[in-house]
């Protein structure tokens, strides 16, 4: 048996439902083989982000070479990366051992507002890590802040879109979590068009994750040989299903259920609907 192996670079949350626990568990769930390079540990619950504990860049490159010598990973995400020489470790050993199905979710800030990278790594992030990158999935907080614009406007959302596309990307999905509307909707740019994938939007508090477990289940179809914009709707069906079906833990922001997308399939002989 050959099984379909993703590698996460990112931060822990205690709390499980983002960072690397949201990512290797939706890895499982979709029947990919989960390995983990850890950035920092964080102290969170679904009240906040307590405290933040980087590990060193060498910490990060040793896991990194660990993986490297023995376990290719078929695809690969980074999340919280934190600071620059954390992000330049990793630009420097995904380059060395020629990664490539790289998905990069350019992580800021909690929803609480505790930033989990540094100002000043944000231009290490575009000009280190954005080249190597098959798909890039800013929110609209991020798209502002990758690009310098305000994003209300349909008009406007898509010019980002481009901007960031020449940042080095093959493709780019701004991810619509954050706007308003009856519906969730991205965008995916590829350099010449754009694919609209959209959902009815859930009103509800459990959105812990969401960005961390969307791009976690484009990795592992990504892994598994899909192509991106299959990925992208698999990973499209994983959140809703995650956001619809919450697991009603924790008293601030709940995590998404990882369980729900296989629990309906089986329910459902195989198929969603
Ligand atoms: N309330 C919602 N209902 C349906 N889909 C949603 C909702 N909120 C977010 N999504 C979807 O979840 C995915 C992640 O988008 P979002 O903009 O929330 O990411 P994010 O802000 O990076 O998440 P986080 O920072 O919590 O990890 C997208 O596919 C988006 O459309
Ligand atoms: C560790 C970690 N990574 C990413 C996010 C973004 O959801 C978070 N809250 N925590």
């Amino acid at each position: 048996m050959t099984i379909a192996k993703a590698l996460t670079i990112a931060g822990s949350d205690s709390g499980g439902g983002a960072g690397i626990q949201a990512d290797l568990k939706t890895f499982q769930e979709l029947g990919v083989y989960g390995m983990s390079a850890l950035t920092a540990a964080t102290a969170q619950n679904t009240l906040g982000v307590q405290g933040v504990f980087p590990l060193t860049p060498e910490a990060v490159a040793r896991q990194l070479d660990s993986i490297g010598k023995d376990l290719t990973p078929d695809a690969v995400k980074t999340g919280m990366l934190f600071s620059a020489d954390i992000i330049e470790a990793i630009a420097d050993r995904i380059a060395h051992y020629g990664w490539g199905n790289l998905v990069i979710d350019p992580v800021m800030v909690a929803k609480g507002g505790a930033s989990l990278l540094k100002a000043d790594a944000v231009t290490t992030l575009i000009r280190d890590l954005f080249p190597l990158a098959l798909i890039i999935t800013p929110n609209l907080p991020e798209a502002e802040m990758l690009t310098g614009m305000q994003l209300y406007k349909a008009e406007d959302i898509r010019e980002a879109a481009r901007r960031i596309h020449n940042m080095g990307p093959d493709m780019v999905i701004m991810k619509g979590g954050h706007a308003g509307g009856e519906l969730a909707r991205d965008l995916l740019y590829d350099g010449t068009g754009f694919t609209v994938f959209e959902s009815l939007r859930i009103r509800t508090e459990a959105t812990h994750g969401t960005g961390c477990t969307y791009s976690a289940a484009i990795t592992a179809g990504l892994a598994s040989g899909l192509s991106a914009i299959e990925a992208v709707r698999v990973a499209k069906d994983f959140i809703q299903a995650a956001i619809e079906d919450s697991l009603g833990i924790g008293s601030g922001h709940g995590p998404t259920n990882h369980f729900a997308y296989r629990q309906r399939r089986s329910q459902n002989g195989g198929v969603l609907n």
